[in-house]
Order: C-alpha cells, then sequence, then structure tokens
C-alpha cells in the first residue's frame, strides 16, 4: 500500500531534504563551535551563512550594517563564515602596510576590458610592478605643470554655471563626472574631450555615459552566469546594449588616444599638450589666464638635477611635464620587455573609472553640506577671496596647498563623505608567503586568522570612531586646526602644543578616505588638486543652495564600493554671487 501511496522522486526528496537539513546543520555546529574563527564576536547568523551580509550588500547598506555590528560587538566582527572585520588603526596599519596582504578576489569584478589594470592585480608584488608603471603621473610636479588643463576645464564649468537662467536645478552628480571625465581625458592623455560642453547642451556624451554605466555592468555581470551574458546583451533595448557596451566604448576610446601619442612619439615630436577638440567649444574661458600658457620652450629648460621645492611638498619645478599614456608606452617591466597595449588600455581605463565618479561624488556631498552651513561658507569665503581677488583666476596649487580653512573643511569634508567609505578587503596569506611568516596564522587583535581568511576595514567606521572624532557625525572642520583643542586659558605653553599636535596625528593616523598602504589611491593627489580647484572656484563665484526635493532623505548614503546619494542625483542651484 506504502509503496504504491508514494512515488520515487517524492521518496528521494523525503529522503534527501533530512540528509541536507542534518549537514546544514553538523556544518552550522562546526562554524559556530570548532572553526578557527568561532571566536570571534558577530551576530551565529552571520558565521554560519554568507547570505546574511549579502543582502545587505544587495540592498546597498553594507557600510551601515558593518558599523552597526563594531558598536554591538567591538572593534572586531566575524561577518560570514570566512569574514573578519576590525576597526582599528593599529590593525590597519598591520594589514595594509606591515604586511601589504594581497587583495580579496571581490576586486576582479572591477576589471576593465576583462584585464587586469592596478587596482584589480591582487597578489602585492605584481601589483607594485603595476603601480610603478604609472606612479610618476600624480607627483605633484607633474600635476603642477598639468594645471592649465585642470584650471581651463573647471573655468569652462564656471561660465557654463553662469550661463544657466537662474534657478536652474544642476544634478551635480552628473555635472562634476562630465567636469572629472574632462580633467582626466585632459591630465592623461592631452585631448579636450569637451564634456563639458556637450553637459551645458543637454547632448549627450557616449564616453561619460559608459563611466556611469560601468559599476551597473559590473554588478550585471556579476549576477548573470558567465554562459548567459553575451544573450543577455542582446536585448533589443538602445540603452540597455549601450549599457553592455560600456567597456568596450571605454576601450574603444582610450585606444584611439593610444594610437595617437604613439605616432606623436614615433615621428619623433613630444607629445603636444592639447589634442584637437572633439566639438566645437563655447566662448573661451578667461580661467586660463590665471595659469602661465603651455610652452614647449619653457618646460625642457631643465637643469641636469630639478630643483625641488625644500619643503615637503614634493614639487620640483624643473621636472617635464608628461602624459600618462606616454609614461606606460615608455614603461618597461622588470624584464625589459614594454607594457602590452592591452595592459596600458585596461590600465587607463581603470583610472577614468577610478578617478571620474570618487571626485564627483564628493564634492556633491561637499557642497550639500554647504548649502546647510553657512558658518562654514563664510570662513572659506575669507580664506578664499583673499587669494583669489579675481573671480576667473584659480590661485596656484602652492597657495592652494596653504590655505588652512579650506584644507580642514576638505579633511572633515573626506572623513565623512569620501566615496569610498567601504570594507577594503584582504586575505591573509599563507605563512609560508614571502611577505609574511607567521606559523598560526595572523594575529588580529588577539584573535588569529588562518591563511585564506577575509579580512579588512571601513572608512566610515574608522572614520566615525567616537574615541578618536569627538562627535563624530557633526561635520567641524575646526577640529582639523591646531588649536581647536585648546582653551584660551591654556596659553600657548609647550604642552598645549604637544597635546595638540598628539590630537592631530591620532586623527590623522585614523583616516583612510583614499585607503591605506602601498595600494592606497593612485590618484590622491589629483583628486586633492581637483577638489580645491572646484570648490574655491564654485564658492568664489556662486551662492549655492538646495533644489527643492534635495534634502536628507533623498542624499542618504548608500553604497556599492562607492556611496552614492539614495536618490541617484544632488540637485543644487547656483546663484552667482552678489558681492563676487
Ligand atoms: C575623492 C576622490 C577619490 C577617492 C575617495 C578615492 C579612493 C580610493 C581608494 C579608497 C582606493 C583604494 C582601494 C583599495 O585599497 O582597495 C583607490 C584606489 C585607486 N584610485 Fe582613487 N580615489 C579618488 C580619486 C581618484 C582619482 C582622481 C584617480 C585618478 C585618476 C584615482 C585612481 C585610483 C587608482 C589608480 C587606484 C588603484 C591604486 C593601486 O592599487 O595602485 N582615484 N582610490
Amino acid at each position: 500500500m506504502f509503496s504504491m501511496a508514494i512515488s520515487l522522486p517524492s521518496f528521494l526528496l523525503l529522503v534527501a531534504l533530512p540528509v541536507l537539513a542534518l549537514l546544514f546543520v553538523c556544518r552550522a555546529i562546526n562554524l559556530l563551535f570548532f572553526h578557527p574563527l568561532s571566536s570571534i564576536p558577530g551576530p551565529w547568523y552571520a558565521a554560519v551563512s554568507s547570505l546574511w551580509i549579502t543582502t545587505h550588500v544587495l540592498r546597498l547598506e553594507q557600510c551601515k550594517t558593518i558599523h552597526a555590528l563594531f558598536q554591538t560587538y567591538g572593534p572586531v566582527v566575524r561577518i560570514a563564515p570566512n569574514k573578519v572585520v576590525f576597526c582599528d588603526s593599529g590593525a590597519t596599519k598591520s594589514v595594509y602596510s606591515t604586511w601589504k596582504f594581497d587583495k580579496s578576489d571581490y576586486y576582479k569584478s572591477l576589471l576593465t576590458n576583462d584585464n587586469d589594470h592596478a587596482m584589480t592585480t591582487l597578489p602585492h608584488a605584481q601589483h607594485s610592478i603595476r603601480r610603478k608603471a604609472y606612479a610618476s603621473h600624480y607627483t605633484p610636479s607633474n600635476l603642477s605643470k598639468l594645471q592649465p588643463e585642470i584650471g581651463e576645464v573647471t573655468g569652462k564649468m564656471i561660465d557654463t554655471l553662469h550661463r544657466l537662467p537662474g534657478h536652474t536645478s544642476v544634478d551635480t552628480l552628473a555635472l562634476f563626472r562630465h567636469l572629472g571625465l574632462d580633467i582626466l581625458v585632459a591630465s592623461s592623455y592631452g585631448f579636450k574631450l569637451g564634456a563639458i560642453d556637450k553637459w551645458a547642451v543637454e547632448a549627450q556624451d557616449q564616453l561619460t555615459e559608459a563611466i556611469g554605466d560601468f559599476p551597473k555592468r559590473g554588478l550585471l555581470r556579476s549576477a548573470v552566469p558567465k554562459w548567459a551574458w553575451n544573450l543577455v546583451c542582446e536585448i533589443p533595448n538602445a540603452r540597455f546594449r549601450l549599457l553592455c557596451d560600456s567597456d568596450k566604448i571605454m576601450a574603444e576610446f582610450v585606444c584611439a588616444r593610444l594610437y595617437e601619442m604613439r605616432a606623436t612619439m614615433n615621428a619623433g615630436k613630444e607629445p603636444l599638450p592639447l589634442v584637437l577638440p572633439t566639438i566645437v567649444a563655447p566662448s573661451p574661458s578667461h580661467f586660463l589666464s590665471s595659469f602661465p600658457t603651455f610652452s614647449r620652450a619653457s618646460s625642457r629648460a631643465s637643469s641636469p638635477s630639478p630643483s625641488c621645492a625644500s619643503d615637503d611638498s614634493g614639487y620640483c619645478e624643473d621636472v617635464e611635464k608628461s602624459y600618462m599614456v606616454s609614461r606606460l608606452l615608455n614603461y618597461r617591466y622588470p624584464t625589459g620587455e614594454t607594457m602590452p597595449e592591452k595592459d596600458i588600455i585596461s590600465e587607463c581605463m581603470g583610472h577614468m573609472v577610478a578617478g571620474t565618479d570618487t571626485t564627483s561624488i564628493s564634492l556633491s556631498y561637499f557642497l550639500w553640506e554647504l548649502t546647510r552651513r553657512q558658518d562654514i561658507v563664510r570662513k572659506l569665503r575669507e580664506e578664499i577671496d583673499a587669494v583669489m581677488p579675481d573671480s576667473a583666476a584659480i590661485p596656484d596649487i602652492k597657495v592652494l596647498n596653504r590655505m588652512e580653512y579650506l584644507n580642514a573643511f576638505i579633511k572633515e569634508g573626506l572623513r565623512l563623505y569620501g566615496a569610498v567609505p567601504s570594507l577594503l578587503e584582504r586575505v591573509v596569506p599563507e605563512s609560508s608567503s614571502k611577505n609574511f611568516a607567521c606559523a598560526d596564522g595572523f594575529d588580529l587583535m588577539g584573535y588569529a586568522l588562518p591563511p585564506g581568511t577575509i579580512v579588512g576595514t571601513q572608512a566610515w567606521s574608522m572614520h566615525r570612531d567616537p574615541a578618536v572624532f569627538q562627535s563624530p557625525e557633526t561635520f567641524l572642520p575646526e577640529r582639523w586646526l591646531p588649536s581647536y583643542g585648546s582653551s584660551k586659558e591654556d596659553g600657548v605653553s609647550a604642552e598645549v602644543v604637544e597635546r595638540e599636535a598628539a590630537r592631530l596625528a591620532r586623527m590623522t593616523s585614523q583616516m583612510m578616505p583614499f585607503g591605506v598602504g602601498s595600494r592606497i589611491c593612485g590618484g590622491m593627489n589629483l583628486a586633492h588638486l581637483i577638489l580645491r580647484m572646484v570648490l574655491v572656484s564654485v564658492l568664489r563665484n556662486f551662492d549655492v543652495e538646495a533644489a527643492p526635493g534635495t534634502d536628507e532623505k533623498s542624499m542618504d548614503v548608500r553604497d556599492s564600493f562607492v556611496m552614492f546619494p539614495a536618490a541617484m542625483e544632488c540637485k543644487l542651484i547656483f546663484h552667482p554671487r552678489a558681492s563676487a
């Protein structure tokens, strides 16, 4: 009777289900009580499966979730069976700087043109070869030579904003993405893209669009099985096709610049500063007047040993200006081979992706903060007006670097609105690894992590540690000024000076808006320069107001490696400044 009532598949299912359940329970018991990470605090459901943290990643709230875990469980938390996070400056130094752990596989989701660039090169040793290829492009000396290009584009943006009809609300995420790309393209290839010009006439710029689509493409690609990707890209929808093609569009653009530069170099000419514009430019910007016009003769007048500043600013006047792509074309791997074209293309693409949205997001949040803080605007303007009597003449990088309040503002901005607040995952190496010799695994604040454990910290939490930053959620540029922590009664005794220095050093060692250690942001100096130049130009020229609908809710932070506002836009209004 029994065998007739139940079919074979149902019978197998009846047997299989309890077996699977039993296996799951055994695995969970092992992960909870017998696994080498079982003594690490954290929610039990995170220890038995990655599903829990993955749902928070998909809900674009990993940072805030991990931050809440630190508040509940302390500075070391297990967030998945094989993943441990920490919030501590000593451990940060150890993982990222002293031992220089390799990156986790997560970074492979950021490949460009299906190939590695510096950010996605996981092993430390290979990365350092890759980094050497581009690092000199971002030195203060080279960047100071690229100021005219950056100033011209910034000036164009300011001119464009001046020409907008009153009360136009502008999505600054889009505006600064166009600006950032124009700057990167000009400073990497000496090429005028004209993305801001297109933005001004609401024309679509394919490359800017592609850069914006790139992270979405990455998410989609990681969700779709490899074999199905080509099929997905055949879906007959123009917008969707563009998204699928974003990688290709970027690769084609970089490839064209590479061939142009190679032709110039082969012809024995130096790379020209700026190649023909792609579209007709509007009225020329008078911003350029603040910079010495680029002259090949002056840049070539180099002495055998460049004259470098005696301070620690890193500026050497006589260093010859050069673009990224010509550096990569000239670079040789330790084997003596030149860098393959494929590597040059993916490297350049990596920088376009890494540099565009990050700067655009930070600038948008900085300005949004200022719409609510006229007290800060007043202080910034006091400093800016003093060094920028002509509202169209951006001061030199050295002047910008000396602006104490502006720099305090930027530090505070990067503390709360650094564009990459996320977990920077690394992998505990084998104890036999060249860089690492520790038989019992890695000692993370008293917990032994076996090789293969994924470990990391996040700027979001490091920057909000109340033990280091008083009232961490308050936007307070003054905290970065050397006299902030002392009262008038203290005077300026040696003890007060020492105490203040220690306070600042403590905060500085906790900061990691650009990452930390050997994998720190390669474009950090450029990012700083852009932030400074754009902020002084905007504040000198405009009163910025939040457009209706831009509020705490719309600007609430979401994260998917980079952060962005919940509304996916930041609408602000730029009123020409009355007093300017
Ligand atoms: C506010 C703006 C920026 C922020 C907050 C930022 C943040 C970061 C962070 C946190 C990392 C390290 C990632 C990790 O350790 O996993 C990184 C890497 C990198 N960033 Fe940036 N970045 C910014 C702007 C730029 C710009 C303007 C460029 C250049 C065009 C750039 C190029 C790079 C590159 C090439 C890397 C990889 C470095 C390497 O591994 O050698 N970034 N960035």
